[in-house]
């Protein structure tokens, strides 16, 4: 059994990255929401494109209303109005001022805005009561961005801000990877699909279901490849169409050492290489990890356990940073681990790294966990509903009491 930081490195190692001339696809800005780009972005403009005022008020020149005050206000003539969209078409001169909107051009000869509280208007005159500062509320051409300069790397995940920043940059669309290709099985001669009526011995077969969701959630497209008994020919058919598929294969079920567990031994037949076989957590001990090198790039291959708590936690936990390195993210592949306190006792027998499960919740000061109700069983999947953090137990470690810190794996 290997620990489980040993178990992370090495499932990075041997996880490929999508290749960013062949696995990509050109998408319209919106439908690349969520995507990951695949070319670096400039653009060939500045900005702001121009001088602009940051408040509605004035363009004033600064030197003409550097003195003033309430006691010695100064009165400008008011030139032109300048509102937004609108270019201005004169120059403002010693004692003349331009009335201006916020994100309007700036006015030749003006550098500086007084903003409209500070000012009294009579007509086409305004008084100035106070002294703005040198070049007060204006924002400078290239004060944020300066043409040509990298705007976006390859490898980062469009998200809202960044198609904002995309769509100001007139790039209408990008070039991003495309979506990693997940095959999903689940071996068990007992299980049954939802849509089915359940006989005595049988389960419905919710990891299908869960793993789906998860790769979905994840950014990558699921194929699923259904329920496949426990016999040997069968999970070697499904292995065999899962790997020309997909990009990565997750089954589940099958891994431990019962009479039926059969998908370490049809991969090691299928000349997979079997990197791990068994991981020191709790849930989630046997673990196989394996890679098909022919073709190339290499799949690789989750045997994940077959409870459900188990194979949830080995994706959380395991799965999902191979994924996101997988689906051409240049970095953030590891698993948010933050520090938090316990609002319960969190218990181990102290054997394996245990990672129990509930809800985080910020606290005044801290991230504080809940252990999610009722028995903490990696058969019970009913009381992982609204999970969203894992509590860890060092392994050597029995106890974390009520209060103490904790470990806490974000997911
Ligand atoms: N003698 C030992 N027995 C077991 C060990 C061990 O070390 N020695 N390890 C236990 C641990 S830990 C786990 S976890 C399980 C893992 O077993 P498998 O991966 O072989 O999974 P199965 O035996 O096929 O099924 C286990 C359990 O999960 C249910 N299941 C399976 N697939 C699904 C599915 N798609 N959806 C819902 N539920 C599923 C299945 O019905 C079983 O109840 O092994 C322990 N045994
Ligand atoms: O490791 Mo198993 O996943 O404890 O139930
Ligand atoms: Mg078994």
């Amino acid at each position: 059994m290997l620990p489980a930081h040993q178990v992370e490195a090495l499932i990075l190692d041997q996880t490929p990255c999508l290749d960013p001339q062949q696995d990509v696809e050109l998408l319209d800005l919106l439908s690349a929401t969520g995507r990951v780009l695949a070319q670096s972005i400039s653009s060939k403009l500045d900005f702001p494109h121009w001088d602009n005022s940051a408040m509605d008020g004035y363009a004033v020149r600064y030197t003409d209303v550097q003195s003033c005050s309430t006691d010695r206000p100064v009165t400008l003539e008011i030139i032109e109005e300048i509102p937004a969209g609108y270019c201005p078409q004169k120059t403002v001169q010693p004692g003349q001022a331009a009335r201006i909107l916020t994100g309007s051009m700036m006015p030749q000869g003006a550098d500086t805005i007084v903003i409209q509280e500070d000012t009294q208007r009579q007509g086409n005159r305004v008084t100035v009561l106070t002294a703005p500062t040198p070049q007060a509320f204006v924002r400078h051409r290239g004060e944020f961005y300066r043409a040509g300069a990298p705007l976006l790397a390859a490898g980062t995940r469009l998200l809202a801000p960044d198609i904002a920043v995309l769509a100001a940059a007139q790039w209408v669309q990008v070039l991003v990877f495309r979506r990693p290709k997940v095959a999903i099985l689940s071996t068990g001669s007992e299980l049954i699909s939802p849509d089915r009526p359940l006989q005595p011995g049988q389960i419905v077969d919710s990891n299908q279901y869960a793993l789906a969701s998860l790769v979905m959630s994840a950014g990558a497209d699921p194929i699923l490849l259904g329920i496949v008994p426990d016999d040997p020919a069968a999970i070697r058919q499904a292995i065999v169409q899962a790997i020309s598929q997909a990009d990565m294969v997750l089954s589940s079920g099958g891994v431990s050492v019962g009479d039926y567990d059969y998908v370490d031994r049809i991969l090691a037949d299928l000349g997979a290489e079997i990197h791990v076989r068994a991981v020191a957590v709790k849930p989630g001990k046997p673990l196989t990890v394996a890679t098909f090198s022919n073709p190339q790039p290499p799949t690789l291959y989750f045997g994940l356990p077959g409870n459900p708590v188990s194979a949830l936690v080995s994706v959380w936990r395991f799965v999902q940073p191979a994924l996101r390195k997988l689906s051409g993210l240049s970095e953030g592949w590891k698993p948010t681990f933050v520090r938090g306190i316990t609002r319960h006792d969190l218990r181990s027998d102290g054997k394996r790294e245990s990672y129990l499960w509930g809800r985080v919740e910020p606290g005044e000061n801290t991230y504080e966990f809940s252990l999610a109700s009722g028995s903490p069983s990696s058969g019970n999947l009913i009381n992982l509903a609204q999970t969203n953090a894992l509590a860890v137990v060092p392994i050597g470690q029995t106890h974390i009491p009520v209060g103490a810190p904790v470990q806490l794996l974000l997911i």
